[in-house]
């Protein structure tokens, strides 16, 4: 699992470690990660011509006595300090002592630059960047130079992944002693670039405030069949999708729900030939849902239109998975009053009516955007995307990792549910089923696209093979 700590955490963990080593050796450790994670991307240290963006907080101090060990092994470093009064004192020092310099002409210098090291703000930056520091940026930017964000891009917030001003666009952050949820969660992510993780000690809670799913972890939480299972056993899913108007998401829910892992498929609607001419080993009926036989989970919405059944199926005592038209107008107390799991799966649009905010809203602020929602509808909500996050009202927030927008066609989102659908059937809890489904969904997306506009359909056809790759990385 990757985890990722919100700043109040960080500093903490830091505080504690501090009281034990001596002055100024964790700064020490993590500039000394930094030298060397930059020595690695210049391939050739000396001779290389290195800025650095000073602010004035800690975050300036790693990009000083970083420039210091690289000047020591021959880069020639400048210093822009932006608030000179205030730029980390031994740091400066330390670079100066080390043959560095203060750069006269901090746009002359960004001209020529081979790497520069953003340490405007870390952790503790405030808003997007400041005018004073926005022509630095612009033309660091705008260099030929690597542009590596010392902990952050400067001007994205660390806490919540929202970019509230301008901020400086890296090619790689070195981030230290933790993950901040900023750099797994976008807009924010988009800024950092390639990550990589410097340990410095950190003693941290076993609880982070956002984590994300790897191989091994989904691997682990893939239903396998047992010796003893049949089809009941392993799951039966419903799903409740379609209408005249929209034949396709019904097949491409029921696509998505066949891969996901139940023992069997029930399809409630109007779309039954549809699906049965694509799957003949559904179970369709065009009834209540109530009518259609028993089921583990229900997914409710997929290209539903006015169709009826949401209610009926949130009146069920089994998990839910409400997407798509059957979030409209989706009532609060209907949802929070259930005695199963409930998982909401909206693209920004549907949380943005959900949550009666512009979309624009959501999109910048995903995670406070998905907790809200979980918080008003004591469900769990996978909220698509950029960054797909699944989050209930407290707890981690889980992060998608594997997503490409490769996935931003039509269709794509019935898939996701039904598999979604089809793990909450098979057992799973609704965070674990939708950030697998979410994981699964977006490998799948990689593998059917291959860097070619892919199809939901496609999507669905490479979930078996993204399943056995996963399943063979499990213990
Ligand atoms: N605390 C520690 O033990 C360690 C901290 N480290 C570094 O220290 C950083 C945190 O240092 P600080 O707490 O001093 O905070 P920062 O250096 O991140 O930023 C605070 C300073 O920036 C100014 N500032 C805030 N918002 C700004 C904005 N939008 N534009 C321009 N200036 C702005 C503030 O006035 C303050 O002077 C971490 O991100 C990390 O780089 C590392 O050295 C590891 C150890
Ligand atoms: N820019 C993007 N990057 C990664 N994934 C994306 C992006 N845009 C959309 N997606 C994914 O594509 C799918 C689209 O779902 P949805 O919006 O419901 O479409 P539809 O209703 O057509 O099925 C979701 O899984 C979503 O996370
Ligand atoms: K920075």
């Amino acid at each position: 699992m990757r985890t990722a700590y919100d700043v109040d955490t960080v500093r903490a963990a830091e505080g504690e470690l501090m009281a034990l080593l001596p002055p100024g050796a964790l700064m020490q450790r993590a500039a000394a990660g930094l030298a060397a994670a930059c020595a690695d991307m210049l391939g050739r240290v000396y001779g290389a011509r290195v800025v650095l963006l000073v602010g004035s907080g800690d975050n300036g101090g790693d990009a000083l006595y970083a420039g210091a060990r690289l000047a020591r092994r021959g880069a020639g470093v400048g210093a822009v300090l932006l608030n000179p009064d205030r730029a980390h004192p031994e740091g400066l020092a330390a670079l100066l002592r080390a043959g560095g310099r203060v750069a006269d002409d901090p746009f002359e210098v960004l001209a020529v630059a081979d790497l520069v090291l953003d340490g405007i703000t870390g952790i503790g930056g405030r808003g997007g960047l400041r005018p004073d520091a926005i022509p630095l940026a612009r033309a660091a930017r705008g260099s030929n130079a690597v542009v590596v964000a010392v902990d952050l891009p400067s001007g994205v917030d660390a806490g919540t992944g929202e970019v509230p001003g301008e901020a400086l666009r890296a090619d790689a952050t070195v981030t230290f002693g933790a993950y901040k949820p900023g750099l797994l969660i976008d807009p924010a992510r988009e800024y950092a670039g390639a990550v990589r993780l410097i340990p410095i000690g950190l003693d941290l809670p076993s609880v982070p405030s956002v984590e994300a799913l790897q191989h091994a972890d989904v691997a682990d939480l893939l239903p396998t069949p047992g010796a003893e299972s049949d089809k009941y056993r392993r799951g039966v899913v419903g799903i409740v999708a379609g209408s005249a108007r929209y034949p396709g998401a019904a097949v491409l829910a029921v696509a998505g729900a066949l891969r996901g892992g139940a023992g069997a498929v029930r399809y409630v609607g109007p779309g039954g030939d549809a699906v049965i001419a694509r799957f003949p080993e559904t179970l369709v009926s065009d009834g209540s849902p109530a009518k259609a036989g028993r089921v583990q989970a229900w997914v409710v919405g997929p290209g539903l239109g006015d169709g009826p059944g949401v209610d009926e199926v949130l009146g069920s005592d089994v998990p839910v998975l409400v997407d798509a038209d059957g979030l409209r107008c989706l009532d609060p107390d209907a949802v929070r009053g259930r005695p199963a799991a409930t998982l909401l799966t909206p693209h920004a649009g549907e949380a943005a009516a959900l949550l009666g905010v512009p979309r624009e809203k959501v999109e910048a602020e995903r995670l406070a955007s998905a907790r809200e929602l979980a918080s008003r509808y004591g469900a769990t909500v996978l909220l698509k995307g950029s960054t797909t996050l699944v989050a209930d009202a407290d707890g981690p927030v889980r992060v998608n990792p594997t997503g490409t927008s490769w996935l931003a066609t039509a269709g794509s989102g019935d898939v996701l549910s039904g598999l979604a659908g089809s793990l909450l059937a098979a057992g799973l809890g609704a965070r674990d089923a939708g950030s697998v489904a979410a994981y699964l969904h977006g490998l799948a997306g990689r593998h059917a696209s291959q860097g070619a506009p892919a199809t939901a359909y496609g999507v669905a056809g490479a979930v078996p093979g993204v399943w056995r790759d996963v399943a063979a990385s499990g213990g």
